[in-house]
């Protein structure tokens, strides 16, 4: 569904240029708009723009950087109209020139000269993400009419079939969660590497898929490598590819996940666990765009945008010596932190509520909601899993129970009880009681691998294989059961 129809009343263009044909030039871009347009509004000075933006609604902001003196200044613009589009121009194109643009609010940047039809396409690219609030909100209780009152400052209507946006799956309306969407529907459209921070289950996978889905690349493949669940020694081989023979089972050669994601996005999920070697492979790559498979000597070229994340501190990272700084440099462009579910705690009930919707339509059970019992404790617990230990929760307790509401009895022990520990799985007592046994024979004493790797594949049994959900309760990272794993199987093999 273009912009045209998203519209109910003439769009506002404002243009900012000390140069007056130049803004004039640029206010003509409404007549290539598919939206009908009021007269343009063209400005000279910064104060009586920046006056107007405040009284007046605005739906388009064209800024010229020189005239406002650098991207720093674009900050207070921004945030004089949050819901516009805001397209910075500058006779001073660089690539972080726009990236700064844009982290100070622009949602795109343009080097002058530009073509109209250039300026165009851009702004109705925007426009046309000028979408309703994502069908998960409207499933929290917002009602179509009030987001129809909340948005009658910019005009936006609902559309007659609200098409998916990207974050239509994202649950949330805490601060916390709209500075992340704000930040996301901003993000979306560069072509600047995204990296995404945060713990465990905070949905970081979720924020990469809705950055693609509202990108120019949405068409094109997003392809996703794991860096923690893959084998170290087949990692290069999966973002690079291979040709045949250049390793024992390489019996065809194979695109790498790089080349699949050619014209769309790459994503590298758990980042710091690519070991030094290939970092170094990687920046390679995104200092020049090329690569070679491996086993290759063809140097092949592609064109793929970079998100990344991780659940680990990539500053730290970098100091312990983990993470090249050059290449934290190279990615660092576009940060987004998610914040942990303790830290938005009025997300708790929305999202648990959406999953028992969710969970008792599959599971054929009749749960409506949640008794005030249940409902304190779920909000008062620490959810170290996040959200997917939530989500893994609510499946557990439907599946488990029936009934209308979900009540304090039917929550795991691990939730109901406040100290956390009772009855889980590592059994501490016997742990200490290996502690203190008597000296023995050395044969007898078992290796700290096979300790922690029985007492983790206790944790995973007691959990159904969930590695978050184990990770959780054992306290460790899921990235360090995957790497155990992985020793474990070199040991065997
Ligand atoms: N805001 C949210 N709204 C709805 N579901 C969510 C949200 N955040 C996370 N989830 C759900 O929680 C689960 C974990 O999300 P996701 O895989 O994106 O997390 P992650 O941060 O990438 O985790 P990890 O670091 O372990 O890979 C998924 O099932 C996802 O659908």
């Amino acid at each position: 569904m273009g912009s045209n129809q998203a519209f109910t009343r003439p769009v506002t263009v404002r243009v900012l240029d000390m140069s007056a044909s130049e803004a004039a030039r640029s206010a003509a871009v409404t007549a290539k708009l598919k939206v009908r347009c009021s007269d343009p509004v063209l400005y000279s000075d910064p104060a009586s723009c920046l006056d107007d933006l405040a009284k007046n609604n605005t739906d388009v902001l064209v800024l010229d950087l020189e005239t406002i003196g650098g991207d720093e200044a674009l900050e207070a613009f921004a945030v004089r109209c949050p819901s516009s589009v805001i397209i910075a121009v500058s006779a001073k194109g660089s690539v972080s020139r726009a990236v700064s643009a844009m982290r100070a609010g622009a949602h795109d940047f343009l080097t002058k000269p530009f073509s109209l039809d250039m300026l165009a396409s851009k702004i109705s690219f925007q426009l046309d993400q000028r979408k309703p609030m994502p069908i998960a909100i409207q499933a929290a209780g917002v009602t179509p009419e009030q987001l129809l009152q909340d948005q009658s400052d910019t005009a936006i209507r609902l559309p007659r079939s609200p098409a998916a946006s990207g974050l239509e799956k994202l649950i949330g309306r805490s601060s916390a969660m709209t500075v992340v969407y704000d930040q996301i529907k901003r993000m979306a459209p560069s072509q600047a590497p995204v990296f995404i921070t945060g713990e465990s289950g905070t949905g970081k996978e979720l924020c990469a898929n809705a950055l693609h889905s509202l990108s120019e690349r949405k068409s094109e493949r997003l392809v996703t490598i794991n860096c923690a669940a893959i084998p170290r020694d087949l990692i290069e081989s999966e973002i690079f590819g291979h040709v045949r023979g250049a390793f024992t089972g390489a019996t065809d050669s194979r695109a790498g996940a790089a080349e699949q994601a050619d014209g769309g996005t790459l994503f590298l999920d758990e980042i710091g666990e690519m070991d030094l070697l290939l970092q170094s492979k990687l920046l390679r790559f995104l200092q020049t765009g090329t690569f070679q498979r491996l086993g290759d000597t063809a140097t092949r070229k592609v064109d793929a945008r970079i998100i990344c994340a991780t659940n680990r501190n990539p500053l730290s990272e970098v100091a312990a010596g983990r993470f090249r700084e050059d290449l934290y440099y190279r990615l660092h462009v576009l940060p987004i932190q998610l914040p942990p579910l303790r830290e938005r705690r009025d997300d708790i009930l929305t999202l648990a509520q959406t999953f028992l919707d969710r969970f008792a339509a599959e599971e054929r059970r009749g749960f409506r909601g949640f008794d005030a019992d249940a409902e304190a404790r779920l909000t008062a617990y620490n959810w170290p899993g996040n959200v997917r230990q939530l989500e893994n929760t609510i499946r557990q307790i439907v599946v488990m129970n029936d009934g209308l509401a979900v009540t304090f009895d039917m929550l795991p022990m691990l939730i109901r009880d406040p100290s956390g520990r009772s009855g889980t799985i590592v059994d501490l007592s016997r742990e200490r009681a290996r502690a203190a046994a008597p000296a023995r024979a050395f044969s007898t004493i078992e290796p700290l691998w096979a300790q922690e790797k029985r007492i983790i594949e206790d944790a995973l049994d007691a959990f159904d294989g969930n590695i978050a959900m184990a990770a959780a309760a054992l306290e460790i990272s899921p990235s360090t059961i995957y790497r155990k794993r992985q020793s474990w199987q070199e040991r065997s093999g």
